[in-house]
């Protein structure tokens, strides 16, 4: 199959550097303007949660079905949903807020073959940088929630904690849906990483793996409040 070549693709070629040497100063660009698309569009964004997931969940999957129980229940406890905007796990967690009646978001990315946003989406962006785009979810969500997925859902997922371990984010919380297909993966991280003192006890903590949507949410609900607290001087951080 023949594939587009990406901005992400030009941007990170190390093979033509020389001749990209000009025009990445134009490129920067390009970059800033789409930090200043994505900041306009969401700067009056409601309180929201991201939600990743394998792009190849299919419909009428219990992993499916699981984003769009998530999506609806994040959307009746009045946050709004933040995703890739692709199809699989994401359109079931933009399907599942917007038939519950929420604000359903999709930050799209341009990628080497066919791409557009699933057809839940209330507000969509599309962006060219994987690294702005992920700036996007950060910044305009209160919340991780992450569902079964491959390495783009890993990147997500490690990112997020990184950024809490190294406080450039307090009080993030981060939720795994999914106990069967997150299990092993925490396992490996407490007895390697952990064990090994590559994280500490608290890096683990971070973490909520949870089968039950409910208590997800509750999760999130519950550290959301204590920011406002924070934020309000009623709490301290
Ligand atoms: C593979 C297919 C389409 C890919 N389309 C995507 N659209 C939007 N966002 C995507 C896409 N693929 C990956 N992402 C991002 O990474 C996460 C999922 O990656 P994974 O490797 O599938 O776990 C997701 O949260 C997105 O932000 C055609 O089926």
């Amino acid at each position: 199959m023949k594939h587009r070549i990406t901005n992400d693709t030009h941007l990170l070629d190390t093979i033509h550097r020389g001749e990209w040497k000009h025009r990445d100063s134009w490129r920067a660009l390009r970059i800033l303007s789409e930090f200043v698309e994505g900041f306009d569009t969401l700067a009056d964004l409601e309180p929201a949660v991201s939600v990743f997931g394998s792009a190849r969940t299919k419909p009428g999957t219990a992993d499916y079905e699981l984003g769009e129980r998530l999506g609806a229940a994040l959307a009746k406890a009045g946050l709004g949903v933040i995703t890739g905007g692709g199809p699989g796990a994401m359109e079931a967690a933009n399907r599942g807020a917007r038939e519950a009646g929420g604000v359903s978001i999709g930050l799209g990315i341009e990628l080497p073959f066919e791409q557009k946003l699933n057809d839940y989406i209330d507000i969509g962006l599309d962006f060219r940088y994987f690294f702005v785009r992920k700036t996007m979810f950060v910044k305009y969500s209160q919340a991780f929630c992450v569902l079964p997925g491959g390495y783009g859902t890993m990147d997500e997922l490690f990112e997020a904690l990184t950024l809490v371990q190294t406080k450039k984010v307090t009080r993030f919380p981060v939720v795994l849906l999914g106990v069967d297909f997150w299990s092993g993966l925490i396992d490996w991280l407490r007895d390697r990483m952990l064990h090994t003192t590559k994280i500490s006890e608290p890096d683990l903590d971070l973490l909520l793996l949870t089968d039950d949507v409910d208590e997800a949410v509750a999760h999130v609900v519950k550290e959301c409040a204590f920011l406002r607290d924070v934020d309000t001087g009623k709490a301290d951080v």
